[in-house]
């Protein structure tokens, strides 16, 4: 048997397999809450060897689509302890992934219908999921957002701090951070979205400066053994480009190694997209990744199956594999991919929004 069905730890965290369920948006939180359908979500996915959570927004201002998950009130907090109740009473691993979504929102998501926030005042061409006034949700262009002065920077580092903790109190195993698709960190790392000219901006080693502050907060907050991140160096995601991904994250992934971080996460190529969009070495990124001293679990993801996650995992490239579509429509994907056996059709109408229907109605197998 592949031993990606094989026990395994990353960071202090044990895991009974090498199977992640990667995180996934499924705007189901009304109020940034939790609420019993998640509960069931994720409770019917605990077979998985880690389970990461749909991204949590860190504050108010972090949030970018209506109907997410929170982790800054402390009904949110509450509300996600009875996820990782019920996710660690069926035997599984939980962690949250921390996130800021910069320019990547509405105004009307934001405190008092302001501007989003991001490196520069340079609006993304995308898209974001709000509420109409009857209560439906549309996906509307996202709104151009103000740069962020020099000195509110400290202020995000601290609300990603106090998630990371907060996150620890909710009961999760630990955190990832969410450096990837386009949100705000990664808005810090792309030279499309950053023009900077403090010590935010310009040179890598500036934009890739934010990142490693929050890395250091939230280590120092929870222990790096409880901390991942994920990352996305060649999507497109949330109009975010950049001339040589292969030169900002080499160094990302170089100073990374220092913090002993339990997992680095990948997404190879464009979110949920085209492995290729770019060309780009991703095991050579792992091997700088290891030849920096970075001893965490390599989770990889984007477009995987079968066949490719025993390939990646047997070969000794990944630590883990990260499915998300796959969870979605599989609560027992870890069984049927064990045993070999045909998966659910996902249900693309269902994704973003609603109840329970494609959302807890997949069916397991007998
Ligand atoms: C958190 C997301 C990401 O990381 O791409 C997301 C948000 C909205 C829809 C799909 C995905």
């Amino acid at each position: 048997m592949s031993r990606l069905f094989e026990p395994t730890s990353v960071g202090s965290i044990a895991l009974s397999n090498r199977i992640a369920m990667a995180p996934l948006t499924r705007n189901r939180s009304p109020g940034a809450v939790p609420n019993d359908l998640n509960v069931e979500y994720y409770r019917q996915r605990a077979t998985a060897g880690l389970i990461i959570s749909e991204g949590t927004a860190i504050t108010h201002q972090a949030q970018g689509y209506a109907d997410v998950p929170g982790l800054y009130k402390s009904e949110a907090i509450d509300g996600w302890k009875t996820v990782t109740d019920a996710v660690h009473q069926a035997g599984g691993k939980i962690v949250t992934q921390i996130w800021h979504v910069g320019r990547i929102s509405h105004t009307s998501l934001q405190p008092n219908d302001g501007k989003p926030v991001a490196p520069s005042s340079i609006a993304a061409k995308s898209k974001t999921y709000v509420l109409n006034a009857d209560g439906s949700g549309a996906f509307v262009e996202t709104s151009e957002p103000r740069a962020l002065e020099t000195a509110e920077l400290a202020g995000i580092i601290e609300d990603y701090r106090k998630a990371a903790r907060a996150a620890v109190v909710a009961g999760f195993d630990g955190v990832e951070i969410h450096a990837a698709n386009g949100y705000l960190l990664e808005q810090f790392m792309r030279s499309n979205s950053n023009q900077r000219t403090d010590q935010y901006g310009g040179s890598i080693e500036n934009r890739i400066r934010l990142t490693l502050e929050v890395v250091e907060a939230v280590t120092k907050e929870i222990g790096a053994d409880k901390t991942g991140i994920r990352i996305s160096p060649t999507t497109p995601a949330n109009d975010v480009s950049d001339p040589d991904p292969k030169a900002v994250y080499t160094a990302l992934v170089e100073a990374l190694a220092k913090y002993d971080l339990a997992f680095v996460h990948v997404i190879e190529g464009a979110t949920g997209g085209a492995r290729d969009v770019l060309p780009f070495d991703w095991k050579a990124l792992k091997a700088a990744y290891r030849d920096a001293g970075g001893k965490g679990a390599w989770i990889v993801n984007n477009g995987y199956d079968r066949a490719s996650a025993i390939e990646a995992v047997d070969s000794g490239y990944a630590d883990l594999v990260a499915f998300g579509r796959p969870f979605i429509a599989n609560p027992d994907l870890v069984r049927r991919l064990k045993e070999d056996t045909a998966l659910n059709p996902l249900d693309q109408a269902t994704l973003y929004g609603g109840g329970a229907e494609g959302y807890i109605t997949y069916p397991a197998l007998a």
